[in-house]
């Protein structure tokens, strides 16, 4: 892929997810730049991947070709006014937006531009198993698509979405989904804690798990996410029991209705900022 020169404007925990993907993946570290208010994360960057940082959103934007806007979307107003000189600054540049809730409308109404991509990542871009949404409105060229695209496939996965509101979505399916995974993981150790393991060893079962159930689910295209839950579960065993457990509890309905509540934010978001 092109290795343009990328800046991250906010230096936080999704930043630095995309950045720990891409070097690992070959970008070079002399092509990515982020910029932050203050210089901790900036250090730690520079210290783990060699990236360029800068204090001044200014300077990271002005020597950018492509413009990651990685603020949490409260701050995406304030960051793009206060980019002095908004026109010849961003002025034709490609800007890529990983905010939850902003619309491209509105990222056109606060930077003045129209070359624009709207992503949602996931932190597993961490580790190169990212879950990536694009989404660009008709005017944005296929090159640009293109870079947007082979960008986030260095970091894992993507998903172009046809119409705006399936990045709400893919946000309520992936890029919040992690943390789902997390409680849920987190529920399971210290449950196994509480049976006498201790946290070392419940952890270990609880993570090797959760990594074999998805690699099965990757590697069985062909097999339905019921029929591998199927033969996991014996007739009169164990884990009928608990699947039973979880169904009287109502834990599909749990699940959707957690999902919609994500979507319903990102939709909110939308009216708000
Ligand atoms: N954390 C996640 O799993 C995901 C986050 N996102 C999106 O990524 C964006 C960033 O989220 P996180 O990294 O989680 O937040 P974060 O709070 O970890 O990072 C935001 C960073 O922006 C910096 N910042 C604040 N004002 C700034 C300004 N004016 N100029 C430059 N930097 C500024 C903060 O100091 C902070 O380091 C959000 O818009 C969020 O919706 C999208 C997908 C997943
Ligand atoms: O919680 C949030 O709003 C962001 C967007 C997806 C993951 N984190």
């Amino acid at each position: 892929m092109e290795k343009r020169k990328l800046a991250f404007i906010g230096a936080g925990n999704m930043s630095r997810s995309l950045i720990a993907g891409l070097i690992q993946s070959g970008y070079p570290a002399s092509a990515i730049m982020a910029s932050n208010p203050s210089r901790g994360k900036l250090d730690q960057l520079a210290n783990d991947f060699g990236i360029h940082t800068s204090q001044d959103n200014d300077q990271a934007a002005a020597w950018a070709e492509v413009i990651v806007l990685a603020v949490k979307p409260q701050m995406m107003a304030g960051m793009l006014s206060d980019i002095s000189n908004v026109d010849s600054t961003l002025s034709g540049k490609l800007l890529i937006s990983i905010a939850a809730g902003m619309s491209v409308a509105r990222l056109t109404e606060l930077s003045g531009q129209t070359r624009i991509i709207r992503t949602m990542p996931n932190t597993p871009s961490l580790v190169g198993l990212g879950m990536t949404g694009l989404y660009a409105g008709a005017t944005v060229a296929q090159t640009d698509r293109d870079y947007a695209e082979l960008l986030m496939q260095a970091v894992g996965k993507t998903l172009w979405v046809a119409a705006e509101d399936g990045i709400n979505q893919v946000t309520a399916a992936a890029g919040s989904a992690p943390a789902y995974f997390f409680l849920f993981m987190q529920a399971m150790a210290e449950q196994a804690v509480r049976f006498g393991l201790n946290e070392t060893d419940a952890r270990l079962l609880v993570q090797q798990t959760a990594l074999g159930a998805a690699n099965m689910v990757a590697a069985n295209p062909d097999v339905s996410l019921s029929e591998l839950r199927a033969q996991v579960t014996s007739k009169g065993g164990t884990t009928a029991q608990a699947i039973e457990h979880f169904q009287a509890q109502g834990l599909e309905q749990l699940v959707a209705d957690a999902m919609t509540a994500a979507l319903l934010r990102a939709r909110e978001l939308e009216t708000q900022l």
